[in-house]
């Protein structure tokens, strides 16, 4: 349906938007310190002058600092060469961008840099669908929507006009159609609507609140915009989210989606000198990626002010809003000076979604719709789920089995990446030793690591010089690593939301992985719920776990989950909650494809969900 709903949007703030004029870019000259909205910055004419030289790259937009090497494992290095090919995401040749063709931008000593290292890539090379992605394994997913006057999902990119910078970095990233979450997300928040979104890890969440973001500032729809003030920069869009490595992963993701659009995209994070942050933020910005602890003290250093902000996102909204984080984002939020609901268009996004952080959430939002791609909560059925018995002092054996396995299954002399998740800081440090003096070269990432051997580790699991990594739960939500083929829960932890986000690791954007996790008495409490879940996702429960599951009592705790095999679980549904029946304006279910669907039965429950007792601290210690 090219013609369909997104077509009458478009047309619709096109006609809002009033000002908005393409006729408008020749009228601005090069240069001049004034502003130009991202929709006239970058605008081919053909009057225009012959495009930028293929400048050097200044490296300016880099918040990563330059690596040397090094920052794998710590210990016996059999395979030490960390440095051999690894780069972080293609900072080639320069290109055009900001400061350049329409000219006006006032970011004169910028050279947007080529995040695609493509600077003579002609269309056809964007042609190939996005390596291996299986479309198929979506096909089927339930997908529910609640709220007011849902906007209808789309099912291609053309049907939706993002606009032909994006549309072009779209074919550059390889993605050909949009996946579930974004079929029904984009059209909903280009609609100008506020959204909770829950879908699973790995189903390409980051595009969803990008693209309506980088839209809609390119159209430059909003009739006030944002003054350069010398010393605090203004941002339209904040992108809030939970760690530094996840901020800095959304920044490059991103900047790939802006490449050429002229909406200019920074990153702020703690742990890194803010210094060269701010150098950065002084160039101006219009998406301000960032961790909340840095902003709160870029806020209350006045050198970033949050009152023209038309666009809030919160990834891993869930997180975001339990104890750890949200004192401090009722400060960014509600405390500083950003528009109030409504005003903003406010966009959350998690994998897992419980009711009191819902409850919680919509104190953010203004009329919202809820959006549930497969069951709220739930962890994909293309990760493979094997729970095994193993007392603590075996596991390191068990463990020890498990990698020699894999190694005899490497490709290409290549050993698959393992992701081993830990209860404490110290316990992954001591694993690491352990493993390294095995053979097994491994690395750590946790908060008592420096930013820099954070990131050093990272990038030396990443590019599997170092395959095996040790984390705690600072690497458990939306870093997005191909080929980690294996996820082991060493510790389980003691949510199971947690053990979500954590086996979402492996399992990405319609692949298949695996995810292990070693059980035992002091785990007694997770049975029932991880019984629950693989059962949901349709794998195979140990007649032991079952048996342990059985045992456990049901206490109303954080970890109880309710009966259906589906539920959009919208919290305005339960029906111990009521506010008067204004609120919930109806809810549909449908395929992934917007087709009515049936087959999926009940699951929103009273009976069910996260009952009691508040939201637990989480696993504060071992985040930033
Ligand atoms: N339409 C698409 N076509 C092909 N690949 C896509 C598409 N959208 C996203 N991807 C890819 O899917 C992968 C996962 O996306 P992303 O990291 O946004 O997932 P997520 O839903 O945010 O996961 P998590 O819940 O773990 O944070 C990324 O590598 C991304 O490039």
């Amino acid at each position: 349906m090219p013609t369909s709903w997104a077509d009458s949007v478009a047309a619709a703030e096109n006609t809002a938007a009033g000002s908005y004029n393409v006729g408008n870019s020749n009228s601005v000259a090069p240069n001049r310190p004034t502003y130009v909205p991202p929709h006239l910055r970058n605008r081919p004419s053909s009057s225009e002058a012959a495009p930028p030289p293929a400048a050097a790259n200044s490296g300016s937009t880099s918040a990563v600092p330059a690596v040397g090497g090094g920052g794998g494992h710590r210990w016996a290095a059999p395979r030490n060469d960390f440095r051999a090919g690894y780069s972080s995401g293609g900072r080639g040749g320069g290109g055009g961008g900001w400061n350049n063709r329409s000219g006006g931008w006032d970011r004169g000593r910028d050279r947007e840099v080529n995040p695609f290292g493509d600077d003579d890539g002609t269309e056809q090379q964007f042609d190939q669908e996005n390596t291996g992605i299986n479309f198929d394994a979506y096909e089927d997913i339930p997908v529910e929507t609640s709220g007011d006057n849902v906007p209808p999902p789309v099912n291609t990119f053309a049907e939706i006009d993002l606009g032909e910078a994006l549309n072009l970095n779209i074919r550059r990233c390889k993605y050909v159609k949009p996946t579930p979450v974004q079929r029904y997300a984009i059209p909903i928040s280009l609609g100008g609507r506020d959204l909770m979104a829950c879908a699973q890890t790995g189903s390409g969440k980051t595009a969803a609140f990008c693209f309506p973001i980088i839209s809609g500032i390119m159209r430059g729809q909003f009739g006030q915009r944002a003054p350069r003030m010398p010393r605090t920069a203004c941002p339209l869009a904040l992108i809030l989210s939970p760690t530094r490595e996840l901020s800095c992963q959304i920044h490059e993701e991103a900047k790939k989606f802006a490449y050429q659009t002229g909406v200019k995209v920074v990153v702020a994070y703690g742990g890194a000198p803010i210094n060269q942050q701010l150098r950065e933020l002084e160039r101006g910005v219009d998406i301000l990626v960032a961790t909340p602890g840095r902003l709160v003290d870029l806020l209350e250093r006045a050198r970033v002010s949050l009152q023209f902000i038309r666009y809030l996102a919160l990834d891993e909204a869930d997180r975001m809003l339990d104890m750890g984080f949200e004192p401090q984002i009722r400060k960014i939020v509600q405390q500083m000076d950003m528009p109030p609901p409504g005003v903003r268009q406010t966009m959350l996004f998690s994998a897992t979604f419980p009711k009191e952080i819902q409850r919680l959430a919509s104190d953010f939002l203004a009329s919202y719709i809820f959006l549930a791609v497969g069951r709220v909560g739930s962890s994909t059925d293309l990760i493979v789920q094997r729970v095994e018995y193993v007392q603590e002092s075996d596991k390191r054996s068990h463990l020890m089995d498990l990698l020699h396995a894999q190694r005899a299954n490497g490709v290409h002399g290549k050993q698959a990446l393992t992701l081993v998740f830990v209860e404490t800081k110290k316990g992954a440090d001591a694993l690491e030793y352990w493993l390294c003096m095995n053979g097994f070269p491994a690395t750590t990432i946790h908060g008592d690591r420096t930013q820099q051997e954070r990131e050093l580790a990272l990038r030396s699991f990443k590019s599997g010089n170092t395959p095996i990594l040790v984390a705690t739960d600072v690497a458990a939500r939306g870093l997005d690593i191909p080929h980690v083929a294996h996820v082991v829960n060493f510790d389980l932890p003691n949510d199971i939301d947690d053990y979500v986000h954590r086996i979402g690791r492996t399992g990405r954007a319609g692949k298949s992985g695996l995810a292990t996790a070693f059980f035992n008495d002091n785990n007694a409490s997770m049975a029932r719920p991880l019984s629950d879940l693989m059962q949901e996702a349709n794998q195979e429960v140990p007649a032991w776990l079952a048996r342990y599951a059985a045992r456990a009592s049901y206490g109303g705790g954080k970890n109880r989950r309710g009966g259906g095999r589906f539920g959009g679980r919208d919290f305005r549904r339960d029906s111990n909650f009521n506010r008067g029946g204004d609120y919930y304006g109806g809810g549909n279910m449908n395929n992934a494809y917007g087709e009515p669907g049936g087959g999926y039965g009940g699951g929103y429950g009273a009976s069910g969900g996260y009952g009691g007792g508040g939201y637990g601290p989480g696993v504060a210690s071992a985040w930033d």
